[in-house]
């Protein structure tokens, strides 16, 4: 008998599965999830990298405060993804950072065309809700078919399956 041929995959279900991640947090959800769909999987990588000072939201002075106090800071991102329209959802993950995503997912997505692309977003925090989050990037980036955001801290690999399945739709 002959083996089961694998089935192709239909045409326009490409997913991605695209990422930020300081401490590894949000990169450990981005690999499972990638995993648990079938999706490519690439990491937003900022041209210089942040250090543990970088990140310390207590000091006013840090890198990271003044980005996140700054609405239009653009830090570099050297990740571009040439064939992006190939993909038909996009999965972005994200920590958060000050309540809504780091300045570098502005960077990511104005270097990227989105419009009436799907995508999904998910988070991390340390207690934070993705709703602050999801609205805002709505805001900034009307043309995106945003899909519903999940805080992702603590998601079992069936949430995470659900969620992904329901932004397809
Ligand atoms: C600069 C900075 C700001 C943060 N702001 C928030 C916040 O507003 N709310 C929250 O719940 N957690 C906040 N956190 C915690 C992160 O969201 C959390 O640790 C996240 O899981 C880190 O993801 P990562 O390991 O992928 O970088 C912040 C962390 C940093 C470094």
């Amino acid at each position: 008998k002959e083996a089961p041929k694998p089935q192709p995959a239909p045409a326009g279900s490409k997913a991605l599965v695209v990422y930020f991640s300081c401490t590894g947090t949000t990169k450990a959800v981005a690999e499972r999830l990638a995993k648990l769909v079938g999706a490519d999987l690439v990491e937003i990588t900022p041209e210089k990298p942040y250090t543990t000072d970088d990140l310390d939201w207590h000091n006013k002075q840090s890198r990271s405060s003044l980005e996140m106090n700054d609405p239009k800071a653009r830090p570099a991102c050297t990740t571009r993804i040439a064939n992006i329209a190939e993909y038909s959802i996009i999965y972005l993950g994200t920590p958060i950072w000050w309540g809504v995503a780091p300045r570098i997912i502005n960077t990511f997505l104005d270097a990227h065309d989105l419009s009436g692309k799907a995508v999904a977003p998910f988070a991390t925090s340390g207690s934070s809700s993705v709703n602050k989050l999801a609205s805002e990037l709505k805001k900034s980036y009307p043309k995106v078919v945003w899909k519903a955001g999940l805080l992702a801290t603590s998601s079992t690999d069936a949430e995470l399956k659900a969620w992904a399945e329901k932004a397809t739709k």
